[in-house]
């Protein structure tokens, strides 16, 4: 009921509609606080000016933590800092009521104790100890104050309450404190298993020397599609770079490694945020055009063919320039994709038979190149 009210008040804001639901949560602890203070104020012999100001002050409190909730992000407040206000709060209320609730002032130390539970959820430990210590020290002032102005507190009866709820306030805190720390550490676990977890996902899906998607990426991915949805054009392309052997043979690997990158970016740079280009293995790459016609993809592959001629790499005093050969086929409707990648590769196959630095294009059961 309380997370659905933190919602509603809250929105889509899951942090906030946490924060909306336990201040609700809060709010019917006091009223049941007020209603004990009020019995008492018309049963017995409490005052009704002050069980007034106490329920005006923690209305106007209340209302106060309700803005500072909804206004946290922007005040910067983080959910732990509006713990320790909204704690002290309670604190506060709670012994100021305690000399206002005549009999029912056991239930004071109930509460006392609620609070610390509640701040321990979002406190870590150091702050769970220090609102420990603050109630502790505000509910002793307020009983030897009241047992030396007051003849109806007994000074005897104040000590031992003050003990009894000292020590479960300090055994409380140190087991909240606990909580705390277990709560932290989970929580750095949770953050480093998410970290690790992206970083596997990162490693299973890119390619670590180009970052661009691996082989098994694009398998899953068009697998995942596993047919050409109906009416949909979408094309596939194969490409190599051309004697890419040499390069590596005449300047060494780390120099093939580099124009693998600059492969990779150059490639990137010229598609559209819908194509995905992935390394497919060794220095050959596939790329999907997806909602592509095979005459849109031609313009595409033939501007990508042109561009990787246009562009060097500077190695020492050398300039490195690679050309590409490419094999392009127009996925058929309901194809699956494993079929496209065949034709594509005979194509590429073509297209490195006819003299390299071209894209070799399918149309109407025909392999046709250009270059
Ligand atoms: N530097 C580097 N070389 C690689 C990598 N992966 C594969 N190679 C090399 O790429 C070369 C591919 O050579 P070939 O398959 O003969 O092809 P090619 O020389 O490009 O000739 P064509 O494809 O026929 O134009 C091999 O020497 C592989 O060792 C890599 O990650 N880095």
């Amino acid at each position: 009921m309380f997370n659905r009210l933190g919602k509603t008040a809250a929105g889509d804001d899951p942090k906030m509609g946490r924060l909306v639901s336990y201040w609700s949560v809060t709010v019917l602890l006091y009223l049941l606080c007020l209603g004990i203070v009020w019995l008492e104020t018309f049963t017995g012999s409490g005052q009704r000016e002050a069980a007034a100001a106490l329920t005006i002050l923690s209305c106007l409190g209340h209302a106060g933590f309700y803005l500072l909730i909804r206004k946290s992000r922007r005040l910067r407040l983080t959910p732990a800092q509006l713990s320790v206000y909204q704690g002290r709060f309670a604190v506060l209320i709670t012994c100021l009521g305690y000399p206002i609730v005549g009999p029912f002032r056991g239930a004071c130390l109930v509460v006392l104790l609620v609070t610390l539970v509640f701040c321990a959820f979002t406190l870590e430990a150091r702050k769970t100890h220090s609102l420990s210590i603050f109630a502790i020290v505000l509910l002793g002032a307020m009983m030897i104050a009241m047992s030396r102005l007051d003849p109806a507190f007994d000074a005897r009866i104040e000590f031992v309450h003050f003990v009894l709820i000292g020590t479960m306030v300090a055994v409380v805190g140190i087991l909240t404190g606990r909580m705390s720390d277990l709560r932290a550490r989970l929580k750095k676990q949770k953050d480093e298993l998410l970290v690790a977890l992206a970083r596997i996902q990162d490693l299973a899906t890119r390619d670590a020397l180009t970052r661009l998607p691996n082989r098994r990426f694009m398998v899953d991915l068009l697998q995942g599609g596993e047919r050409v949805p109906h009416g949909r054009p979408a094309c596939l392309a194969l490409l190599d770079i051309d004697w890419f052997k040499r390069i590596n043979d005449t300047y060494g690997h780390a120099a093939g490694d580099e124009v693998l990158q600059r492969f990779a970016e150059e490639g990137s740079k010229l598609l559209r945020p819908t194509d995905i280009l992935a390394r497919w293995g060794g220095e050959e790459f596939l790329l999907f055009l997806p909602q592509t016609t095979l005459a849109q993809a031609q313009g595409i592959l033939e501007r990508f063919r042109r561009h990787t001629e246009a562009w060097t790499l500077a190695h020492g005093e050398a300039r490195l320039r690679v050309t590409v050969s490419a094999g392009l086929v127009e996925l058929h409707d309901r194809e699956d994709y494993g079929s496209g990648i065949s034709r594509a590769d005979a194509l590429l196959y073509r297209a490195k038979s006819e003299g390299r630095n071209r894209v070799a294009v399918e149309e109407e059961g025909a392999a046709v190149t250009a270059a």
